[in-house]
């Protein structure tokens, strides 16, 4: 069966990708000239009142694919000027025939000064996939005058600045209003500050052949509300709630009940057909007002719960579990009971930090759910470095810990031992509120109580997550959305198709 979403690449590929596409054309600037009139193309369509338009070149071929399109323009009887740094005349040769080109046919080439020219649009073609280090002052300075200037930018391939492979910034990086990438899609635009600089996304392919991006070797896949009906297949009438599998959440210490109940509501919801809660707090009452469906028992070890684990497809712990001696407690045992009966578990808040505290091997079939706080102790590195590269820390912890991991954070990143991380785009910073972890955690432990496998239910739940999760905010925005919102919108993401 055909894998869901669509393939993204990191500049390696993409260089694979070029140097495939080039073999045997005799002229090597023709992705150039396709890129620089694709550029102006898409300028027109999206801004086609703009007659003064500021094309900032660099010195390497993006800075090429500018000075095609300050032609394209200039020959469209726009008013046109590139701007660059003094020292960043073109040094490629496609690049510097094609700035022939554009001063040949009378364009205006202006040294950055300080500040951008009056214009109703800006051309970021400073960098694309070739940015290899920080931008130094001057440099820095530019980008700044782009992404402050005020008129819309339209970012060629990358916006200058931000990472291709990695989704972060070194210093800074251009704002865009959109980018329009060349060939096929790059991974860094879409997880971490790759949305807050990419702004909308546009894709040339540039005319080369298909098979010249299908040979590449994808960075990531990405899935979308679109792939939602690939795992949540509409049910079979023959079915009982024991088939669709018995969920146990254990958490909630004193203080954090609620993070247990919107774990347990949450696998309702997804469709378990049994929730069982193992908790201590003095919430079990509201526990059950919210939802009596769930079946509540007081516990303070595992062997209390002889019955309950026995009888769990899956076992979520973590939700509000607490560092205290009873959190410990339920932790080694629940570590131990799991590996000792095989059955699937999903560890998510303060379970990782006793992981990342009290290192252990882990059974097969256990999903993580860091964020990347959580992700940094257990990597043992800062937060800054996981987000600095969240594909290589994603790949890092499913190695490290032989689990499937759940990345979260803007652009979330699932990723199974060894395999190719999957990017769920869908999402919004409404979400980055407390609780929302824990709703994420019970629609795991649903999806495999349901049957889906480790991977399977890591990249669904992540999408329903934050599928649900943009639902709501289009219902009442984003500022003030809270886990319970998600919760209650969960079981129409959940039916594909039901509701068509
Ligand atoms: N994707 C494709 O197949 C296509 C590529 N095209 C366009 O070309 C760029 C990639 O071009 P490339 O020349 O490899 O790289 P860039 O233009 O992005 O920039 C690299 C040059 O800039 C210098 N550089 C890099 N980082 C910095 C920095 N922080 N400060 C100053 N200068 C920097 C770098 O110099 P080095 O010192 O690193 O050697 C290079 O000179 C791609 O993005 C597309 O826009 C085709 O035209 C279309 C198809
Ligand atoms: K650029």
């Amino acid at each position: 069966m055909a894998l869901p979403g669509d393939p993204l690449y990191d500049t390696a590929a993409l260089r694979a990708i070029e140097a495939s596409a080039l073999a045997g054309q005799a002229d090597p600037a023709i992705l150039m000239q396709r890129a620089g009139r694709a550029g102006w193309q898409m300028a027109r369509r999206c801004w086609p009142d703009a007659r003064r338009i500021a094309v900032v070149c660099g010195p390497g071929n993006n800075g090429g694919d500018g000075y095609v399109l300050a032609l394209q323009a200039l020959q469209a009887g726009m008013d046109v000027r590139v701007v660059r740094l003094e020292s960043q005349a073109p040094r490629t040769e496609a690049a510097q025939a094609m700035c022939a080109a554009f001063e040949t046919a009378g364009g205006r080439i202006v040294h950055f000064d300080g500040a951008l020219p009056a214009a109703d649009l800006v051309i970021d073609a400073l960098f694309g996939i070739g940015l290899s280090r920080a931008p130094d002052d001057a440099t820095t300075a530019l980008i700044e005058a782009i992404s402050g200037h005020g008129a819309p930018v339209l970012a060629l391939d990358t916006p200058s600045g931000l990472s291709a492979d990695r989704g972060s910034v070194a210093g800074a990086a251009v704002v865009a209003t959109r980018t329009l990438q060349f060939l096929a899609p790059q991974l860094g635009l879409r997880t971490g500050d790759g949305p807050d600089h990419a702004g909308a996304l546009s894709l040339d392919t540039l005319g080369i052949a298909r098979t010249c991006v299908t040979d590449a070797r994808p960075a990531a896949r990405r899935v979308d509300t679109h792939d939602l009906a690939h795992w949540l297949k509409p049910r079979r009438r023959n079915a009982h709630k024991g088939r669709h599998g018995r969920v146990l959440c254990i958490g909630g210490d004193h203080s954090t009940g609620g993070a247990v109940l919107l774990a347990a509501g949450a696998a309702l919801r997804a469709g378990a057909g049994l929730v069982e809660v193992a908790t201590q707090g003095a919430h079990v009452a509201p526990l059950l007002a919210r939802w009596p469906e769930a079946m509540v028992r007081r516990t303070d070890n595992v062997s209390a719960l002889a019955g309950a684990f026995e009888a769990a497809d899956v076992v979520a712990l973590g939700p509000g579990l607490g560092r205290g001696a009873w959190g410990h407690t339920l932790f080694e045992e629940t570590l131990d009971a799991a590996t000792a009966n095989d059955r699937p578990l999903v560890l998510d808040a303060d379970a990782l930090n006793l992981l990342a505290a009290r290192p252990r091997t882990l059974p097969a079939g256990v999903v993580l759910t860091p964020h990347p706080g959580e992700a940094a102790r257990l990597l043992g590195v800062d937060t800054a470095d996981i987000q600095r590269d969240r594909p290589a820390a994603v790949r890092a912890l499913a190695a490290r810990w032989n689990a499937v991991v759940v990345l979260k954070g803007a652009g979330s990143l699932v990723c199974a031992p060894g395999g190719v991380p999957w990017l769920i785009d869908a999402g919004n910073p409404g979400m980055a509120t407390g609780g929302m972890g824990d709703v994420l955690t019970g629609i795991i432990a649903a999806l495999r109580a349901q049957g889906h496998g480790a991977e399977d239910a890591a990249v669904c739940a992540a999408l329903l997550h934050a599928v649900a999760g943009d639902r709501a905010a289009a219902q009442g925005g984003e500022r003030g959305l809270l886990p319970g919102d998600l919760i209650d919108i969960l079981r129409a993401c959940a039916n594909p198709g039901a509701h068509a």
